[in-house]
């Protein structure tokens, strides 16, 4: 049986699933599973919903319709006790890094070991220093943020949000700002992390290239729903025109690239427009 078809390794699953905001849906029908060691992507035009499906995995925003359930756990049902004991066995890599920026490089990725485990010092500085070594900036350890590049930074949150060793991994768009280099080093840390820890992992991205050789399977969003899902071989010979143009990367074709017109724009335009004319 093929790591995506058993059941019992389900680390995050979401059930016919609508999200939005207010009363505006942003996605509906969604069924998304996550397992074990498995690497995921999660791929669909600008504003299509994607950090908002992981804002619903991180209990932050709550389903309009359907079931997310994660660790085994309906987050519908979880107190906010409980749902702070459920973060801390997951790891986030934000869109944008959010380091703080007065604390240097070392005690940035130590942050996490000093607040949530009672690691002593000697074993904080092992750990740090070799999750540091894996985003190739175990001499970097000493610098202060202002002496870092942007795209090291976008690797000391990389190895913060890896460095308690996390059942769940949940990567906002991690190859962003990277040279080639960067980032197929940071692709294949991805894939390690998720082979050595034999955790489950979720990426948000538009490097089709880059993501298609590390992940197991692929969720493409657009349209307000899951429009497909499948190994990323699957993907390539799918003659679905809304995946072609995205692997094509061409602006011609079904995926939508204007912000949708909503009531409230309406509303706001027609009172700006009046102020103007009145
Ligand atoms: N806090 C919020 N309140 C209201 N609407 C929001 C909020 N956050 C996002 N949205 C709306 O939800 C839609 C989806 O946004 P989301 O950030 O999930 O898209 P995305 O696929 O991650 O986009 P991108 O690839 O551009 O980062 C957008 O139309 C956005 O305007």
């Amino acid at each position: 049986m093929s790591v995506h078809q058993s059941e019992s390794t389900t680390i995050l699953e979401l059930e016919d699933v609508s999200l939005g905001y207010g009363d505006r849906t942003i996605l509906s029908g969604l069924n998304v599973r996550v397992r074990k060691g498995e690497v995921v992507a999660l791929i669909g035009g600008s504003g299509s919903g994607k950090t908002t499906l992981l804002r619903a995995a991180t209990g932050q925003i709550a389903p309009q319709k359907g079931k997310v359930t994660l660790y085994g756990q309906d987050l519908s049902k979880v107190t906010p006790e409980k749902m702070r004991l459920l973060r801390q066995r997951m790891g986030v890599l934000f869109q944008q890094g959010a380091l703080f920026t007065d604390l240097g490089v070392f005690d940035n990725v130590a942050f996490p070991l000093r607040e949530l485990t009672q690691d002593s010092e000697a074993l904080i500085f092992e750990k740090v220093l070799s999750k540091l070594d894996a985003v190739g900036l175990r001499s970097a350890a000493h610098l202060k943020l202002s002496e870092i590049s942007g795209g090291m930074a976008r690797r000391v949150a990389l190895a913060r949000s890896i460095v308690l060793e996390p059942e769940l991994i949940l990567y906002d768009e991690p190859f962003a700002g990277l040279d080639p280099i960067s980032l197929g080093m940071t692709a294949k840390l991805i894939r390690d992390t998720a082979d050595r820890l034999h955790c489950g992992s979720v990426l948000i991205t538009h490097d089709i290239e880059e993501s298609f050789n590390i992940v197991d399977y692929v969720y493409m969003v657009g349209q307000g729903q899951l429009l497909v899902a499948g190994t990323p071989d699957e993907l390539r010979a799918s003659d679905n025109p809304y995946v072609q143009q995205f692997l094509r990367g061409s602006p011609q074709g079904p995926v939508v690239f204007e912000y949708p017109e909503t009531p409230h724009f309406q509303q706001w335009y027609a009172q700006r427009k009046g102020h103007l004319n009145g």
